[in-house]
């Protein structure tokens, strides 16, 4: 264990930069592991289980800590919280961490940085979790549904009553549940540079478990590596990380070759480079140059040359496409919702506020954007989001105040999507319910006149 008395002490850092800061918890695992590439494998994935684990659950290590502790957790320092959780997730979750080497590294950290005086209360406490958790008693499922899914599923309570007002109880807690597990990664072949099955043999021969996806060819579940950029089939391009649900849309979008596409949201570009391989043009957009280098740096990857990039604020008509594109991916800024799993600090930071100042900014965007549609032309509104007044909600104003009309999913995604919602224009995708992340698309054609 003490080769990873040094990760814990990097985790705990991680920790107060997110959940005490404004960092995003990707970015700040993203730029640690990237930092410590020369660290063992062993230690970089004790790091990212223990720092996503803590961040995951910490609304229910709290309820755990506040069952022993005689200071609610809000009261204690920053530093003494995160400790305490970062060393609670370890007694809960991490069988192989003996109590004893976590209640010990738990109080030299609390030394070495300076809180030796507050290492009797850490160590009094994680010693009595250790003790006394197996008669932990959790909220009642039958008599307090709210509380029992916010505590054990570590969902603020304002957010499991939302998903409640939206969905089955049963629903709720396959989408918590789904948010908890680990993050399965999911890619896509560039069929301009080869092919599902050749992509499949070489990613088994660089080490990797491959998967093939129940709904699309060109998807795989991969496992089992540890540094994706280090493989010749990422490099070269062969790949994209890509979840299923966001290549429906390419799917659903049915680009034929002479289409002009464009995607006014495009960064990092998952769903212009998939429709690039259908059609000869496509105009990806994005608000700053650095999401646009991103587009970029995915572009000459992957060797797609057919799309040209451009700096653009959705929110404002570009007069240069008005009535040009054939189809039109509106795929917005969201809360998120669908994606709780691997953006798990979303959870804890959107309010219903920002909720419904993204349906405002999605409904300006659909509006503007509608411009570019030609007469029997398609747009594509997507978002990664199980609200539904971002989705559907979204889709009915946007039928109500605008020449389109809602168009079949039918003809396009495979069979065992096919549902009333799929012919009547739209796919309400779940984590926990579909393989997939959380998801919503509609097509909307735009009537000749
Ligand atoms: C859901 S992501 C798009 C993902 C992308 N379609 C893909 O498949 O890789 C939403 C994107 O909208 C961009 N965005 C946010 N506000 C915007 C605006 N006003 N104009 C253009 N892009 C915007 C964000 O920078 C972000 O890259």
């Amino acid at each position: 264990m003490t080769t990873n008395n040094k990760g814990r002490e990097i985790v705990l850092d991680m920790l107060l930069q997110v959940i005490e800061g404004e960092e995003f918890a990707h970015r700040v695992l993203r730029r640690t592991l990237k930092a410590h590439q020369d660290k063992p494998k062993q230690e970089r994935a004790f790091i990212t289980r223990l720092f996503v684990g803590t961040m995951k659950h910490y609304l229910t290590l709290d309820y755990i800590i506040e069952q022993f502790s005689s200071l609610p957790v809000k009261k204690m320092k920053p530093f003494i919280r995160n400790l305490l959780r970062m060393s609670v997730y370890q007694l809960m979750y991490m069988d192989s961490i003996p109590d004893s080497a976590v209640c010990n590294e738990a109080v030299k950290l609390a030394k070495k940085r300076g809180f030796g005086k507050l290492s009797g209360f850490v160590n009094g406490n994680l010693r009595n979790i250790a003790r006394a958790r197996a008669d932990i008693q959790y909220p009642d499922k039958d008599t307090d549904l709210n509380r029992y899914l916010s505590i054990s599923y570590s969902v603020p309570s304002w957010l499991v009553t939302m998903l409640l007002e939206q969905y089955k109880p049963q629903e709720v807690e396959k989408i918590l549940e789904a948010s908890l597990r680990e993050n399965e990664i999911t890619i896509r072949c560039n069929c301009i540079k080869t092919t599902p099955d050749k992509l499949e043999e070489l990613l088994i021969g660089e080490g990797v478990t491959v998967i093939r996806h129940p709904y699309l060819k060109e998807a795989f579940i991969i496992k089992d590596f540890d540094y994706l950029e280090g493989f010749s089939t990422f490099r070269d391009g062969l790949f994209i990380i890509q979840d299923v649900s966001s290549m429906l849309v390419s799917v659903v979008a049915n680009a034929k070759e002479d289409d002009f596409v464009v995607d006014v949201c495009a960064a990092p570009g998952g769903k212009a480079l998939h429709i690039a391989e259908k059609c000869k043009k496509v105009s990806a957009r994005d608000l700053t140059e650095y999401k646009i280098n991103l587009i970029n740096e995915n572009i000459r990857r992957m060797g797609i040359e057919n799309i040209h990039t451009k700096v653009w604020d959705a929110n404002i008509t570009d007069p240069e496409i008005l009535g040009k594109a054939d189809i039109v991916i509106a795929d917005l800024p969201c809360s998120g919702l669908g994606v709780l799993g691997k953006k798990y600090d979303i959870k804890y930071k959107m309010t219903e506020k920002q909720q419904d100042d993204l349906v405002k900014l999605q409904r300006n965007i659909l509006h503007v954007v509608s411009e570019y549609v030609k007469p029997g032309g398609i747009l594509i509104y997507s978002t990664c989001t199980i609200n539904h007044k971002e989705n559907i909600g979204n889709m009915e104003w946007f039928l109500d105040n605008h020449n389109f009309k809602p168009d079949s999913l039918n003809n396009y995604l495979p069979a065992q999507l096919h549902s009333d919602t799929s012919k009547a224009g739209y796919l309400q995708l779940l984590q926990g319910i579909h393989p997939t992340d959380g998801f919503f698309i509609c097509r909307m054609r735009k009537e000749s006149r």
